[in-house]
C-alpha cells in the first residue's frame, strides 16, 4: 500500500481515523528553515472537525507534537515527525458496517482489495488522514514564504449556489465566515442550504477554487509531471473528489484559439501575458502569471437514511448512517486544497534548484 507522496519533499502519512493517533512524516525538508508551531496550530483548526454547526460534530482539538527534526524552532534536514492524537473516537456508531457496505464510500473496495479492514469510522479511508497533510502543508507554506508563494483557496460552489468569479472577490475575506466563502452573500446562501439539506439528513456538493500568485516562472516538468497535471494528481487524491480543471478548463472548448490565446507582452524586462486562460502553466510549466484550478467534491456517502446494500458475503441488507458526519465536506476541504497544493510547489521548487548550471 502506497502511503507517501513527493519526490524531493515526501511525506507518509500513518494512522486509522480511530485508532489511537494520526500523523505524517516529511522528509526531505531543507534544514534550516524557522518552524513556527503556531502556524501549524492554526492550519489544522481551519480544518478540524467540529469547528462549526455545517461540519461533523466530531470534537478533536487536533493538537500536534513535533517528534523529531525541528531544533531551537529550526528544522534540521532530518525527517520531520508530527503526530496527532485523536480523542473522540465513537467507534460504535460503526458497529453496523463492520459486515455491510455503505453505498459510495470506501467499504466494498478497501474490503475487496485486502480482506481486511479497520471499519471504525472508516479506518485509514477517513479523511481524518487529510489533518496529517494539513500539517506537512504548512511546513510547506513555511517554505514558500521565502519564495512569496502565496495559496488561496475557498468555497466557489455548494449545489447550486455559486460565488462570483475570483477576479471580483476580496480572497482576504475567505475565513470571515463558517463556509469561507469570501462573498458575504453568497456565503449566507450557502450556509442555509447546507442546515437544510442536513435537516434533511442528506449531503450535498460543492467546488473549491484555488488561486496561487507569485509562483516563480519554470517549475513544472514538460513531459510527464507537468506542473498541472501534479497539482490535478494531488487534488484527485484528497477524499471525495470528482473533478479538477484549471485554467479555462471544461469552459474553454466553446472558444476559438484567437480568443484562447493568452497574447505576450514586455512588462519592463518581465514577460507577461494580457490574459490568463492558461492558468498560469503552458507545456506543464509555470508562466509566471496565477495559476488557478477548481476542485469538485461531491456530496459524501454517509446519509442518515436507509439505503439498499449488500454484506460481505453478498446478502442483501439495509444501512443508514449514524453518527457524525459533514453534510457538506468544501468548508473544511479549503486548508486541505491549499496544503496539498503548497506540497506540489515545494516539491517543484526543490526540483527546479537541479535543473541549470
Ligand atoms: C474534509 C472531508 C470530510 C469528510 N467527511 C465525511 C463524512 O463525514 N462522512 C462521509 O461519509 N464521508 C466523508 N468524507 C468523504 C470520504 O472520506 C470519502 O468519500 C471516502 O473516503 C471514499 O472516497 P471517495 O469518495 O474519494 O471515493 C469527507 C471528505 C473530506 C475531504
Ligand atoms: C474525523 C474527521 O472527519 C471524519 C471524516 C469521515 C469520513 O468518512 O471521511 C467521517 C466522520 O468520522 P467519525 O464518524 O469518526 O466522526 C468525520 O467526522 C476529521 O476530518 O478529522
Amino acid at each position: 500500500m502506497s502511503n507517501s507522496y513527493g519526490t524531493l519533499f515526501k511525506i507518509s502519512t500513518f494512522g486509522e481515523s480511530h485508532g489511537p493517533a494520526i500523523g505524517v512524516i516529511i522528509d526531505g525538508c531543507p534544514a534550516g528553515l524557522t518552524i513556527d508551531e503556531a502556524f501549524i496550530q492554526s492550519e489544522l483548526d481551519r480544518r478540524k472537525p467540529g469547528q462549526s454547526k455545517i461540519t461533523t460534530q466530531r470534537k478533536e482539538d487536533d493538537t500536534f507534537k513535533i517528534l523529531s527534526g525541528v531544533f531551537e524552532g529550526v528544522s534540521t534536514g532530518t525527517p520531520i515527525a508530527i503526530v496527532i492524537e485523536n480523542q473522540d473516537q465513537r467507534s460504535k456508531d460503526y458497529s453496523h458496517i463492520a459486515e455491510a457496505f455503505r453505498p459510495s464510500h470506501a467499504d466494498y473496495t478497501y474490503q475487496a482489495k485486502y480482506g481486511v479492514r479497520d471499519y471504525r469510522g472508516g479506518g485509514r479511508s477517513s479523511a481524518r488522514e487529510t489533518a496529517a497533510r494539513v500539517a506537512a502543508g504548512s511546513i510547506a507554506k513555511m517554505f514558500l514564504r521565502k519564495y512569496s508563494v502565496d495559496i488561496s483557496a475557498y468555497v466557489s460552489q455548494v449545489g447550486d449556489i455559486k460565488a462570483p468569479h475570483f477576479s471580483k472577490l476580496d480572497l482576504s475575506k475567505t475565513e470571515d465566515n463558517i463556509v469561507r466563502c469570501p462573498d458575504s452573500d453568497t456565503a449566507e446562501k450557502m450556509i442555509s442550504l447546507i442546515d437544510q439539506v442536513r435537516l434533511d439528513r442528506d449531503t450535498i456538493g460543492g467546488v473549491v477554487t484555488c488561486v496561487i500568485k507569485n509562483t516563480p516562472v519554470g517549475l513544472g516538468e514538460p513531459v510527464f509531471d507537468k506542473l498541472h497535471a501534479e497539482l490535478g494528481k494531488a487534488m484527485l487524491g484528497i477524499n471525495a473528489v470528482k473533478g479538477f480543471e484549471y485554467g479555462s478548463g471544461f469552459e474553454g472548448i466553446t472558444l476559438r484559439g484567437s480568443q484562447h490565446n493568452d497574447e505576450f507582452y514586455n512588462d519592463g524586462g518581465n514577460i507577461r501575458t494580457k490574459t490568463n486562460l492558461s492558468g498560469g502553466v503552458q507545456g506543464g510549466i509555470s508562466n509566471g502569471e496565477d495559476i488557478y484550478f477548481n476542485v469538485a467534491f461531491k456530496p459524501v456517502a454517509t446519509i442518515m437514511q436507509d439505503q439498499d446494500s449488500v454484506d460481505k458475503n453478498g446478502n442483501p441488507v439495509t444501512v443508514s448512517g449514524k453518527g457524525r458526519h459533514d453534510p457538506c465536506v468544501v468548508p473544511r476541504a479549503v486548508p486541505i486544497v491549499e496544503a496539498m497544493a503548497a506540497l506540489v510547489l515545494t516539491d517543484f521548487v526543490l526540483r527546479a534548484k537541479s535543473s541549470k548550471v
